[in-house]
């Protein structure tokens, strides 16, 4: 699941909810399909931010489901409706963004990363592409070049390199989704 709040400043808060890594099982991407409609639809919102529930942002597509019909909302359209947004979205990553994790980061408009936050395509290790856009928005973002070494080799990175790279916008080594909630604040109401 996701949950919803509003803080302060007109900031609305996404939180996802799933142990151990709050991978992005069909009732995850329901909740995250759900809130960010609420976002958008609440006018006292100026910008949202995304983060996962434990220190932990999202590893991606949840593999205990790999084995079932899939259910729930597909990834592609619900990271497109984040993108769409047009209010600010940053994912506040702590702990990983994996797979389908960073996916729906670089569906968000902006990305605050935690200094010992890991970032990766791992698909490929699972004999998969990342399906959910990745293959468009890294390479969009940081370059063919360093997009394909990511994508073909599954490796994961460190948040230094992610900013280095130009995945994320800012790194920090304090609470990251205290940080993009301020940085959010910051450019709220700019197009
Ligand atoms: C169109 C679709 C496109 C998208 C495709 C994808 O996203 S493909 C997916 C791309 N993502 C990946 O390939 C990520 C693969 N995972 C990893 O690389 C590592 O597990 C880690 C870096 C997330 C954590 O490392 P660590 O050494 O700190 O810890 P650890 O390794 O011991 O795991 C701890 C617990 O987490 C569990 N769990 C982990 N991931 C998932 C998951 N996705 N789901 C569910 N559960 C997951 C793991 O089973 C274990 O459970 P247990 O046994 O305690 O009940």
């Amino acid at each position: 699941m996701a949950t919803y709040s509003r803080l302060p400043g007109s900031v609305a808060l996404i939180t996802l909810q799933n142990p151990p890594v709050n991978a992005l099982s069909a009732a995850v991407r329901q909740g995250i399909v759900d809130t960010v409609q609420r976002a958008l639809k609440d006018p006292k919102v100026t910008s949202v931010v995304i983060c996962g529930q434990n220190g932990k942002f999202c590893g991606g597509a949840d593999i205990r489901e790999f084995a079932g019909p899939m259910l729930g909302p597909p990834l592609v359209p619900m990271i497109h409706a984040i993108e769409a947004v047009d209010k600010p979205v940053a994912a506040a990553i702590e702990g990983v963004a994996l797979g389908g994790g960073l996916e729906l980061a670089l569906g968000c408009h902006y990305r605050i990363a935690h200094s010992k936050a890991l970032l990766g395509l791992p698909e490929v290790t699972l004999g998969l592409l990342p399906g959910a856009g990745g293959t468009q928005r890294l390479p969009r973002l940081i370059g063919l070049t360093a997009a394909l070494d990511l994508i073909t080799t599954g490796r994961h990175i460190s948040a230094a390199e992610a900013l280095k790279l130009g995945i994320v916008d800012q790194v920090t080594d304090s609470n990251a989704v205290d940080q993009a909630v301020e940085f959010v604040r910051s450019v709220a109401g700019r197009s």
